[in-house]
């Protein structure tokens, strides 16, 4: 079995709930508020901030050349293109460039890409791309299952479904399938490899569950 498959069905249930979080079919629909999706995008920035530094400390740890070449090919690519898509879409939800500047990171936010910077540094390299892989892979399988399945009526919404199920994101998620697959993991570290994958698939939820309360913990 593959170190992709073999990781997924390790988290079977999470990855199926996490493909199915409320919030997703709500993008399908159309049903998420602009001031909900607002909150998301504000909070991914942030967040891709902390992963463009996971992507660079996992490019100068790799082991083979071209895995650091193409690692470092993506960080770039989050600079590029999804930084494109947030400044694309951003001011289509009334999030301005002064309100990203003020913008404070959710709790899940932190936790999230505390876990991944503090893999990157601290825990073997399988380990860390072990963490990075939720992301690419849960963004295209949403991506792909709310283009088959839904047709959302905001066109803001669609946009970013075509993004995450195109051939471009394809392209990137493909490479670092590549990677995982055929890099070498001791068994004696699948223990955490496999640890901080699930992690990682729990923080995608929570990210989307935070989108949902736009970071309110707590029924107000
Ligand atoms: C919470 C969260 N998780 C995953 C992504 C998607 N994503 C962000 S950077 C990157 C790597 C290559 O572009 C991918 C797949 C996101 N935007 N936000």
């Amino acid at each position: 079995m593959t170190m992709v498959n073999r990781l997924k069905d390790s988290a079977t249930d999470q990855w199926q709930q996490l493909i199915h979080h409320p919030f997703v079919a709500g993008i399908g629909e159309g049903t998420v508020s602009h001031r909900q999706f607002g909150y998301f995008l504000t909070q991914d920035a942030l967040y891709l901030g902390d992963f463009l530094s996971t992507l660079a400390v996992a490019a100068s740890r790799a082991p083979r050349r071209e895995w650091t070449e193409t690692l470092l090919r993506h960080a770039e690519n989050v600079t590029t293109v999804e930084t494109a898509l947030h400044a694309s879409l951003l001011p289509a939800f009334g999030v301005s460039a002064a309100d990203l500047g003020r913008a404070v990171p959710g709790l899940a936010t932190i936790a999230y890409t505390d876990h991944l910077v503090r893999t990157a540094w601290s825990r073997t390299w399988p380990a860390t791309m072990a963490a990075v892989l939720p992301c690419y892979l849960s963004y295209q399988e949403i991506g792909i299952h709310l283009k088959a399945h839904y047709h959302s009526p905001d066109p803001l919404y669609q946009q970013w479904i075509e993004t995450y199920a195109g051939d471009e994101y394809g392209q990137a998620v493909e490479e670092l399938l590549a990677i995982v697959n055929a890099m070498a993991v001791d068994e004696a570290d699948w223990p955490q490899v496999q640890n901080v994958f699930e992690r990682s698939v729990g923080y995608e939820y929570l990210f989307w569950s935070q989108a949902a309360t736009e970071g309110h913990l707590i029924d107000r």
